[in-house]
């Protein structure tokens, strides 16, 4: 599981580490894991650091340190600095024999093509817009970039603000970023995270409740995820697996139910049945398909002993959505609410196994905000609508984020090719066929998204350009397989 930290959680990770008098270890521990970074992804060639006036300022004279003793040619390019450690480590810099000069656009213009960059400007305590001549130098790094020269960044690129998933102005476009300790909010979304480039952790000499205390939300790894997911006995029949329905379609979007009873059959549902006012394409046989004329009236007539252990509504559902949304809540069982049922008078009919799944532009829809203020704070987003609904919610994207009532937890992987349409229906019946195998709503949803998000990756390796949800239900056997470690069943089982 790995934390992640907004910069509010970081200052008073700082102040704890302070009082205990271990501020100074962890400036030694960030500076040379950077240190290692460099030697690692660029063995040969100069070495350029970049030392803002704050703490990340004082990780760059630290590196450089590290990198001076171990053979490399390094130099430091400065900002005047008042914060005690960071002076500190500038003198040790100075007395290994190491050569600091002013910072400047000008000076880093010079910077020949086989140095790397290291961005130690602004880190966590960046509060935009950028000021004074910050924004010259800022320019000169992409234009180094431009040059071929490859940049490193110290914790985030500088000018990202930390927990934002936009670029608030200008920013370094980094190779690696070094962070420490914990993930912040800009290195896993959108925009913000593709300045990136690749993403190490480095780990903090701190005990992990120091951590776990601050978080705004956490990452779980697969081998967090993989107790969780359902195994089959030997003894299993069809009626043990769950029995799934679905319940959407509309002239004109007939294509996301069946695609949605395609998720539920690949994440091991036992009985798929699709249920529409409209004729819907056989997909693949296994599915079982009936068409209703009167769809409220069925569902209203549907007594407690025929009613599905789980069930997924409003994929392509229509203008009714949200009231046969209503209709299904009244059984209390376990339903992922989906595209057209997710409208915000649905808001306070929920209950505790309810799933909603809102893209981005749904969220801004149940929230009544505009969509850049969802996509720019994911997690703050996530958490504003479980809020409003209730349940949890999956806020879906790259990463999507799981909200249940005071905890959050962000995916990993996926593919950007899984931006097409399609794909969230299949995630539907992939969360309803997980919790018609007897997951509870926050397990169903951690492990539905991370499957789907692997069967996505899958799926990519043979069509990166034109992916399909089809493709990627194709792959969830697979995707469940990777999650397991590689196989079918748990040690034992
Ligand atoms: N919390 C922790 O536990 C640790 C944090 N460390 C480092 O500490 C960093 C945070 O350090 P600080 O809080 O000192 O802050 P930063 O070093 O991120 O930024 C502060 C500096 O940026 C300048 N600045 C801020 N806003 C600006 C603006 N709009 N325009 C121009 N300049 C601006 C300030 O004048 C100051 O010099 C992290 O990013 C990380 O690199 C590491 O030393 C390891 C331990
Ligand atoms: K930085």
């Amino acid at each position: 599981m790995t934390p992640i930290l907004t910069p509010d959680g970081v200052r008073q990770l700082d102040a704890r580490l302070e009082r205990a008098r271990l501020l100074d270890l962890a400036m030694e521990d960030a500076g040379r894991a950077v240190a290692a970074e460099v030697q690692r992804h660029w063995p040969q060639g100069q070495v350029l650091l970049l030392a803002g006036g704050g703490a990340n300022g004082g990780d760059a004279f630290v590196a450089a340190r590290h990198l001076l003793t171990q053979g490399r040619a390094a130099r430091v390019l400065a900002r005047p600095s008042t914060h005690p450690l960071t002076r500190l480590n500038r003198r040790r810099w100075q007395a290994v024999g190491g050569d600091t000069r002013p910072l400047s656009a000008a000076a880093l213009s010079r910077a020949a093509r086989d140095t790397v960059l290291v961005d130690g400007l602004l880190g966590t305590g960046f509060r935009p817009p950028v000021r004074d001549t910050l924004a010259a130098v800022l320019e000169a790094v992409s234009a180094a970039r431009a040059r071929g020269v490859p940049v490193l960044a110290i914790d985030l690129p500088s000018g990202l603000d930390a927990t934002r998933a936009d670029p608030p102005g200008p920013s370094v476009q980094a190779d690696v970023t070094v962070t420490f300790a914990a993930l912040k909010p800009a290195l896993l979304f959108w925009e913000a995270a593709a300045r990136c480039g690749q993403v190490v952790l480095a780990p903090l000499t701190v005990p992990p409740d120091w951590l776990s205390d601050l978080e705004v939300a956490a990452q779980p790894d697969d081998a967090d995820l993989a107790p969780l997911l359902p195994v089959r006995s030997a003894g299993a029949h069809k009626g043990v697996a769950g029995r799934v329905w679905i319940v959407g379609g509309h002239a004109g979007t007939v294509g996301a139910p069946a695609l949605a009873g395609l998720g539920a059959l690949r994440a091991g549902a036992g009985l798929v049945t699709l249920h529409a006012a409209v004729d819907l394409p056989l997909v693949t046989p296994e599915l079982m398909i009936h068409r209703h004329a009167d769809l409220p009236a069925f569902l209203a007539g549907t007594a407690p002993d025929r009613r599905p252990d789980a069930l997924a509504l409003g994929m392509g559902l229509g203008p009714d959505a949200a009231s046969l949304a209503r209709e299904v809540l009244r059984w209390q069982v376990p339903t992922v609410l989906d595209a057209d049922a997710l409208q915000p008078e649905l808001s306070g009919h929920g209950h505790a196994a309810c799933l909603w799944t809102p893209h981005p532009g749904e969220a801004a829809r149940l929230l009544g905000l505009p969509t850049p203020d969802i996509t720019r704070d994911p997690i703050g987003a996530a958490r504003a609508l479980q809020e409003r609904l209730g349940g949890v919610v999956i806020l879906k994207g790259g990463p999507s984020v799981v909200a249940r009532a005071g905890e959050l937890s962000v995916s990993r992987g996926g593919h950007p090719g899984m931006a097409s349409a399609g794909m969230g229906d299949t995630l539907s019946g992939v969360l309803a066929a997980l919790l018609g195998q007897g997951l509870s709503t926050w397990d169903a949803a951690r492990v539905g998204v991370r499957l789907h998000a692997r069967a996505g990756e899958r799926a990519a390796e043979q069509f990166a350009y034109g992916l399909g949800a089809t493709d990627v239900a194709g792959e969830l056997g697979r995707a469940w397989m990777d999650l397991r470690g590689g196989s079918a069943h748990l040690p034992g089982v």
